[in-house]
């Protein structure tokens, strides 16, 4: 598999913009991906998503800003020799459904121009675990079976930068399970992704850094970085019968800087450090008489981090 040809990050976007008239579709977006990261691209509808993977993809050209794709500076002269470097898989596959899954290989092959398009085509086939399907019609197969068909066609130039814009949309979980073993092999090998998504569990599970658009990128990292930049650490701790005097067992504990109580009746501890507080706190807790049934750290999920990001645009919009 063809990961990493030239030094430097596989993308590096600064202050891109695109607009559409009047309509703003993405504005003053900077970041860049290294080779061999999983990175996803995660925001609402409308958000300017896909216009970006378009625009990265070459298809449409930026407004404003500027970007290297692959190594290569994104403009129309270089049009041809990025799209020699990377690829998009869209939404929906876009394959010939009247034509087997080796035809509209073996079809997108000489499109691209390939040289060893058998090779290509049984290696394609191989990484999406298609080899025994090539010879049913297109037609025939599932929306699941479908999107590998497209993921192997995107696989088929080797490209270092793979831009999969929804790549799980209208799957059942089966399927995208299925699609996101692909991905992970493909991770496993060293390629890098663009994987635009809705789905949260998705990008919290498959990338590395994560970011959060809403026309503007509102943030972007690891995203157990964006849980710790966003939310106060807690620890959750649940006692058979209510404290008779929570305030002398919970305040002060090391590492410990506050307490309340969560509407299921579970004393809710903000600590700067879970891993001295949660001892600390069971001791204190069995010191006091009470039983202790559960302690638990409180761990947000990167739907929280995105919820919390989206409501702060709504709230922004109100104001
Ligand atoms: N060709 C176009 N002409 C005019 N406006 C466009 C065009 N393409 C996209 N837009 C607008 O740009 C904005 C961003 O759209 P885009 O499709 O990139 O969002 P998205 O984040 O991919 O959304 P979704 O998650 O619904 O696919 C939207 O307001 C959309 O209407």
């Amino acid at each position: 598999m063809n990961t990493q040809s030239s030094a430097g990050p596989a993308l590096v976007v600064d202050r891109l913009t695109k607009r559409f008239g009047e309509r703003t579709a993405f504005s003053e977006v900077s970041f860049a991906v290294d080779y061999g990261e999983v990175f996803g691209f995660l925001g609402p509808n409308g958000a300017g998503k896909t216009t970006t993977v378009r625009t990265l993809g070459t298809l449409i050209a930026p407004s404003s800003g500027t970007a290297s794709v692959a190594g290569l500076p994104l403009n129309a002269a270089n049009g041809v020799a990025i799209r020699g470097r990377i690829a998009v898989m869209p939404e929906s596959p876009g394959l010939y459904l009247r034509l087997s899954v080796a035809e509209n290989l073996t079809y997108f092959a000489g499109l691209y121009d390939l040289a060893d398009r058998r090779e290509r085509i049984a290696r394609a086939l191989k990484a999406v675990g298609l080899e025994h399907r090539a010879d049913d019609l297109c037609r025939s197969l599932s929306k699941g079976l479908k999107q590998r068909v497209g993921l192997a066609r995107a696989l088929l130039s080797d490209p270092q930068v793979l831009f999969l814009d929804e790549p799980t949309s209208g799957l059942d979980p089966v399927a995208a399970r299925e699609v996101h073993e692909l991905i992970d092999g493909l991770r496993r090998r060293g390629v890098t992704i663009f994987l635009t998504t809705h789905r949260l569990a998705e990008a919290e599970r498959l990338c590395d850094r994560v970011g959060i658009m809403n026309t503007t990128l509102r943030t972007i990292g690891r995203p157990d970085e964006l849980r710790d930049r966003l939310f106060a650490k807690s620890i959750e701790v649940r006692t058979r019968e209510p404290l008779a005097d929570p305030d002398r067992v919970l305040a002060g504990l090391p590492g410990c800087e506050g307490w309340r109580r969560n509407e299921d009746g579970a004393y809710v501890l903000s600590v700067t450090d879970p891993d001295a507080a949660a001892p600390a706190a069971a001791r204190a807790v069995l010191a006091a008489g009470a039983d202790l049934l559960a302690l638990t750290p409180t761990r947000h999920s990167l739907e929280d981090v995105y919820l919390q990001m989206i409501d702060t645009d709504v709230e922004a919009e109100q104001r």
